[in-house]
């Protein structure tokens, strides 16, 4: 048990970010890890021209990390969007246009996880109207991640930093989760557990992980608050991460935290190199 029994991956889109895109996947692999995750890349593209996904899946296949998680498109984020998927109109079209692009890229890499980012409410619609628009377009992004033997993960965000998000709790989340596995009857759709998250959110973060770990499909940690890395909030993410462990999640935790004032490779101290590669399980 503890970190060294963990396996983890470093989130490109909040650590070294520092650097161009392209130059990130080595720089992981240079500060000892074997696995990253990404927020959809081009925020303004959820179709980017094929020769700037070739040079990621390069940029990837050469530094010699795994991908391990990949977003679809989510409009602006960072930035004030929150995801597309159920905000209708052009946002709803492009998140359409993106789901196939994204599981193209996510199967070329062997990616088996995909994280659709709701969106937030919009002035002057009906949230009924957005959820139906939801429920519409996440089972067209199962049906894409099943088709690539992925699951479709549904995140919960933080009120406090994501005001116009609905889904700001376990519950809310892993209702959306049960309501796209009934309707599509893949149960490829799991629950994205970001501690960070949740505990901004003021959850009960042992009650989640004992309620919800069966329905986890990838776990995000950062310390809180601050969304700084381990030790530098209040957390007791080692034990957190154990509980999830004991509890029955095996999967993989993503490093979605930020840097602080010093560059990304720094930003590592709290944990021993030897076990930046992850437990071998
Ligand atoms: O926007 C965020 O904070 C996320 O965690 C996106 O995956």
């Amino acid at each position: 048990m503890g970190f060294a029994d963990q396996r983890f991956t470093v989130n490109l889109s909040i650590l070294f970010t520092e650097l161009p895109l392209l130059e990130r996947p080595a720089a992981a692999a240079e500060a000892g890890f074997g696995a990253v995750e990404l927020w959809w890349p081009w925020v303004d593209s959820p179709e980017p021209a094929q020769s700037e996904l070739d040079a990621l899946r390069t940029a990837i296949e050469d530094a010699g990390v795994r991908l391990t998680g990949l977003n679809f498109y989510a409009g602006r984020l960072p930035g004030p969007d929150r995801g597309a998927l159920s905000v209708p109109g052009e946002e709803s079209a492009r998140f359409r246009a993106n789901v196939e692009v994204a599981a193209g890229f996510a199967e070329s890499l062997g990616c088996r996880a995909l994280n659709a980012l709701y969106g937030n409410r919009v002035d002057g619609a009906d949230p009924a109207e957005q959820d139906a628009l939801a429920l519409e377009n996440l089972v067209l992004a199962a049906r894409a991640a099943d088709r690539i033997g992925a699951v479709l993960l549904i995140e919960a965000l933080n009120q406090p930093e994501s005001p116009h998000y609905p889904l700001v709790s376990a519950p809310a989340a892993v209702g959306v989760v049960d309501r796209v596995n009934a309707a599509t009857g893949l149960d490829n759709a799991r629950f994205l557990m970001d501690l960070y998250h949740l505990a901004m959110n003021g959850e009960d973060l042992p009650a989640v992980i004992d309620r919800h770990a069966g329905r986890t499909g990838h776990v995000q940690i950062a310390d809180s608050p601050g969304r700084g890395a381990p030790g530098t909030g209040s957390l007791p993410l080692e034990e957190l991460l154990d509980r999830l462990r004991k509890a029955g999640y095996d999967g993989r935790v993503g490093l979605e935290y930020k840097p602080g004032d010093r560059p990304s490779a720094e930003a590592f101290d709290w944990l021993p190199r030897e076990a930046r590669r992850g437990a071998s399980r």
